[in-house]
């Protein structure tokens, strides 16, 4: 079994089982939550799959106890994974100073510069090695459907939801976001994170992670995107989030399926997260076959 069960919860009818497994990616051991549905619990219908990738400072727990995504996936026969936002236990130099870098705050991406190189690696982890174990796995992968696959996010894990989204054409059935850091090559938060991963004169590697550069090139005919940001976001009005940015090169590049919302007077906060996951929810459960 390649998962230890910490927890089995009841949620919504089904259940939320918080896991820990140990990852060759990261090199550490990673935890992760998963939410199975009545519908698969109950019968042998594989339940297609939703990854939610959390925002700085989160752990699986965050959007598991106040995301509500268990609400409507339990309805429509939806499995939601809530990953991790980086390693936890490297150890390395500067790894717990700062909540927007290091530990909690992985960006998604795989770092190319040392230290980070050793194990920040959490493209290649949410991408490859997290489904396909769970797939795999004795006791977990019978419910789920591992050629259904969707992906969402909130903020940093916005940007993670896009940026894999765009990377890997055809792998996730849809994508939504919210509250993302659209451009990080221009906003603090993404400054720091990519100066730390990739070095602050490796701008290619900038380029081939950050979301508004990505959609430029982007190949695909219908994005299948779903966006909102709240109008009373602090991160927003700080420009954090840049999403006027995301929306002028998918214009300039004919992008075709790109929703972008803005949603008068939410913040950045989980408040905002609840009052939509129905819909995004939804939006994946489309493009996955259940509505
Ligand atoms: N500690 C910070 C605030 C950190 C924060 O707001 N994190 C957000 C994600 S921000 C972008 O990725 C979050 O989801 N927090 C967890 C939660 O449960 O709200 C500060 O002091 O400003």
């Amino acid at each position: 079994m390649a998962f230890a069960t910490k927890a089995t919860i009841a949620s919504f009818g089904g259940k939320l089982f918080k896991l820990s497994h140990s990852s060759s990616t990261t090199g550490t051991p990673m935890a992760v939550n998963l939410f199975v549905p009545p519908s698969a619990l109950s019968s042998s219908k594989k339940a297609p799959v939703l990854i939610y990738l959390s925002g700085l400072t989160c752990s699986p727990e965050n959007c598991s106890e106040k995301g509500f995504f268990q609400h409507r996936a339990s309805q429509l026969g939806l499995a939601v994974v809530y990953p991790d936002t980086s390693p936890r236990g490297l150890d390395l130099p500067g790894e717990k100073d700062s909540w927007d870098f290091g530990e909690g705050a992985g960006f998604y991406v795989n770092a190319t510069q040392q230290p980070w190189s050793k194990g920040y690696k959490m493209d290649e982890y949410i991408t490859n090695e997290l489904p396909s174990t769970l797939f795999s796995d004795a006791e977990f992968g019978k419910y789920l459907d591992a050629d259904k696959v969707s992906i969402t996010g909130h903020s940093m894990g916005g940007h993670g939801a896009l940026t894999l989204y765009l990377k890997n054409e055809g792998k996730y059935k849809s994508v939504s976001a919210f509250a993302p850091i659209c451009n990080p090559s221009k906003c603090p938060w993404g400054e720091k994170a990519f100066s730390g991963y990739f070095g602050a004169e490796n701008k290619e590697e900038w380029k081939k992670n950050d979301a508004t550069e990505l959609i430029k090139t982007w190949g695909g005919k219908d994005a299948r995107m779903l966006i909102d940001v709240g109008t009373g976001d602090n991160f927003y009005k700080q420009g954090q989030l840049l999403p006027e940015n995301l929306e002028a090169a998918v214009k300039e590049a004919g992008v075709k399926g790109v929703d972008v919302r803005y949603q008068k007077d939410y913040d950045h906060s989980y408040y905002f997260m609840a009052s939509f996951s129905d819909e995004h929810v939804d939006h994946a459960a489309k493009y996955l076959g259940l509505l």
